[in-house]
């Protein structure tokens, strides 16, 4: 490994995010329906006022002047009605319907009454929700109503979809592909004999996905070489916008990513982070093929390592590459103690209680181990220089999970 100075955890965060942000990809045109997940690279003005027209909330009668009213026409949700163009008219209307010109009120049918004569008598409601709706009650034509930023989800393209939209701007999707390095693994069956399974290979793409990132290729394990790791990371760079390679990050026998760097011309954003678990993690920008550019994040070999450096730099990497915020940690409160790291952060693994507002840490979390990482909800950061106290506010580094996934 070259020699380097650990970078300050948060500040790694950021110069990953801002690395990221900096590389983002040029807007493109998504339908609606495969817009889920994206982030606006335009802000979203809606294209109408909304409601576009005066619209009815209620089956009844749209009415003109006092009481009783002559029907003189029906109006459907769908049509454009003809003005009421005389007081004492009505037309029976439809939920949904636009409200014709001049009309005074709307009248629900369960309020009204039709005499022998076939004309209508009733009162109003006036209660504190109308029965109608006012054109640009919701928004106003060209209003914007999400900055470009906003992430994507069914509610806002439910909202793009009222607004007018078929299709929205929106940043590409960061494409990975991952590397696995490692003479000792085993793609299958139960280790032993010095060989270990290969639990990084089949976990890793799951958490880039729920990252935002779409997998090419996952290849591995590559063979302990430099050449191998070498052509393994130059046919990467062919198709991925970022490469997360696993293992090889020190300086062992058979540690070859960094001398793999050099020869690539790669350039380090981040080399080594003071953060434990975790700290021979790295961030480096690689030429790509078509000058593009390309990044890869050396995960360490040890696997709760190499979750610490996705959740450190490739979680924030992506999020500047596909546009969005890097989300602030929220503070919790220490459900125990948690040690310090002298000058290091440490990331402890912990549950979250159901209230979600207090973290205590979990056991079996040692570097090479994932029983804990499986029990937790996210990481305790303690500060460097620092110990954590139980009740103490703490920030709190989340997994991306979604809610029922942990008890
Ligand atoms: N002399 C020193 N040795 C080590 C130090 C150190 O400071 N001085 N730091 C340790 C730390 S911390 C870590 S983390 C590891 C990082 O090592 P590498 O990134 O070079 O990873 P490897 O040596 O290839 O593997 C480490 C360990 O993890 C196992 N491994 C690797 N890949 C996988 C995988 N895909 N699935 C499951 N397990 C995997 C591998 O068998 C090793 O046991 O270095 C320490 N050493
Ligand atoms: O920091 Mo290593 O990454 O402890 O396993």
């Amino acid at each position: 490994m070259t020699e380097s100075t650990p970078v300050d955890w948060e500040l790694a965060r950021t110069l990953a995010y801002r690395a990221g942000l900096s590389a983002t990809g040029g807007a493109e045109q998504i339908p609606l329906g495969e817009a889920d997940g994206r982030t606006l690279a335009e802000p979203l003005r809606t294209l109408t006022d909304l409601p576009a027209f005066p619209t009815s909330s209620i089956d009844g009668w749209a009415v003109r002047g006092a009481a009783p009213w002559r029907p003189v026409g029906r109006v459907l949700a769908g049509g454009a009605p003809e003005p009421l163009t005389e007081d004492g008219t009505c037309v029976e209307i439809a939920t949904g319907a636009m409200v014709p010109d001049h009309t005074t009120a709307l009248i629900r049918v369960e309020d009204s009454v039709t005499g022998a004569d076939g004309r209508v008598s009733g009162e109003p409601r006036t209660g504190p929700v109308p029965d109608g709706r006012l054109p640009g009650e919701e928004a106003r034509l060209g209003e914007e109503l999400f900055p470009a930023g906003t992430p994507v989800d069914p509610a806002v393209i439910g909202v793009a979809a009222t607004c007018g939209y078929e299709s929205l701007s929106v940043y590409p999707v960061p494409r990975a592909a991952l590397l696995v390095f490692g003479d000792e693994l085993l793609t299958s069956g139960v280790p032993g004999a010095g060989r270990v399974r290969d639990s990084l290979g089949p976990q890793v793409p799951s958490w880039l996905r729920r990252y935002g990132a779409t997998i090419g290729t996952v290849t591995g394990p590559v063979k302990d070489t430099l050449t191998a790791h070498v052509d393994a990371i130059r046919s990467a760079l062919d198709t991925a916008d970022l490469i997360c390679t696993t293992g090889g990050t020190m300086n062992g026998p058979v540690d070859h990513l960094h001398p793999a760097l050099a020869e690539l011309g790669a350039t380090y954003l981040v080399n080594t982070v003071a953060v434990r678990p975790g700290f021979p993690m790295l961030l480096a920008r690689v030429p790509g093929p078509d000058g593009r550019p390309r990044f890869l994040a050396g995960l360490p070999g040890n696997p709760q390592s190499a979750v610490i450096a996705l959740v450190t730099l490739v979680a924030p990497l992506l999020a500047g590459l596909r546009g969005r915020a890097l989300p602030p940690l929220p503070t919790v409160t220490a459900g125990s103690d948690v040690a310090g790291r002298g000058d290091f952060t440490h990331l402890a693994l912990a549950a979250l209680d159901p209230t979600g507002r207090t973290a205590t840490p979990v056991g079996h979390v040692g570097s090479a181990m994932l029983r804990g990482l499986a029990n937790a909800h996210g990481f305790v950061v303690n500060r460097p220089g620092t110990r954590t106290t139980a009740g103490d506010p703490v920030p709190f580094l989340p997994l991306p999970l979604t809610p029922g996934e942990r008890p």
